[in-house]
């Protein structure tokens, strides 16, 4: 927790929707001359695609089938840790990418399934923003959401997230519907253990719900859209929420608990700018303030 040098974490699995996310931060940034640096979870996996492969092959034969990228162990946790700390502290620090496509490759000059090389933040952000699988991980060699400042889950039931996961991966990574059934599947006991429980730990979660047919996510012939779901907004602590305003401004909403309301799936967006602008506006104005 940082007050000088604020950060906020997305967290959420694989095609759970954080990168699509990252697009409404951003335009909250821009809009309120917020300059924020980004890291990516996927800049802290452990291995590049040909080394992770083999240490999937040799835990394999040891007879280990629970360990994915979702792992805590497939991952650089405590070199996250300390990125978080370091900037929580300084308002400086690292990061890399993971190119997972012939389109990054392109952009990185660097093949797919490799990194870059790391390098350092650019002087002068207000705010570092992570978007991954593992922004609120708390085990017993790390604790993110103690560093962290605003702490977001992006958690669409599971049926979608899958659908939006085979979809995406398909459609730009160049993955079959099998390959991507057999990553499902080996990530299932990590996705339990490693990537769930850090949905209470984070402050607000997002969780968008088909309000169509999604019982055979491996068939579906396109993603739900937003006029197709509502998404369900669940707030840690609503003390300080204004629920009046939010479900006055957003058409078609309502209370399901005293923590809790609904949108419709296509007011998401405006539902994020409202509830997430005055957070952000008081994050980077009390770091300001203190910086000065
Ligand atoms: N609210 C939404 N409505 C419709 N489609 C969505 C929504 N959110 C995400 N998607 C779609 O789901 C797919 C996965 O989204 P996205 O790439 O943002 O996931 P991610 O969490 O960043 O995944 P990864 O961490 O694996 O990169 C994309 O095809 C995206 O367009
Ligand atoms: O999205 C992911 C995790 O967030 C990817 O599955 C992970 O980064 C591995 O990528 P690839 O299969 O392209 O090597």
């Amino acid at each position: 927790m940082s007050r000088k040098y604020p950060i906020i974490s997305v967290t959420g699995s694989s095609g759970a929707g954080t990168s699509t996310v990252k697009a409404t931060f951003d335009q909250i940034f821009r809009r309120e001359g917020i300059t924020a640096v980004a890291i990516e979870g996927d800049a802290f996996h452990r291995f590049n695609r040909a080394e992770m492969r083999d240490e999937l092959a040799r835990r394999y034969a040891e007879g280990d089938q629970t360990f994915s990228h979702f792992s805590y162990e497939a991952n650089e946790l405590g070199e996250l840790e300390r990125v978080f700390r370091d900037y929580g502290e300084t308002g400086k620090g690292r990061t890399r990418h993971y190119v997972h496509d012939a389109a990054e490759a392109e952009r990185h000059g660097v093949p797919p399934g490799e990194f870059t090389a790391w390098k350092p933040f650019a002087d002068g952000s207000d705010v570092l923003f992570y978007e991954g699988l593992h922004g609120a991980v708390v085990n017993d060699q790390v604790n993110l959401p103690a560093l962290a400042d605003l702490k977001i889950g992006v958690v669409p039931v599971i049926n979608l997230e899958w659908i939006q996961k085979i979809h995406r991966d398909r459609a730009t990574r160049g993955y079959s519907t099998e390959a991507v059934t057999d990553v499902i599947l080996r990530r299932m006991h990590a996705y339990v253990h490693c990537i769930t429980p850090q949905f209470t730990e984070t402050d607000i979660n997002f969780q968008r719900v088909p309000v169509v047919d999604t019982s055979n996510p491996f068939v579906a012939r396109w993603i739900p859209t937003p006029d197709e779901s509502l998404v369900v907004i669940r707030f840690k602590n609503p003390r300080g929420i204004d629920f009046p305003y939010l479900t006055a401004m957003i058409q078609g909403s309502w209370m399901t608990r005293a923590n809790s309301i609904v949108i419709p799936g296509n007011k998401q967006d405006l539902a994020m700018q409202l509830i997430l602008t005055p957070l952000i506006e008081r994050l980077v104005s009390t770091a300001r303030k203190l910086r000065a």
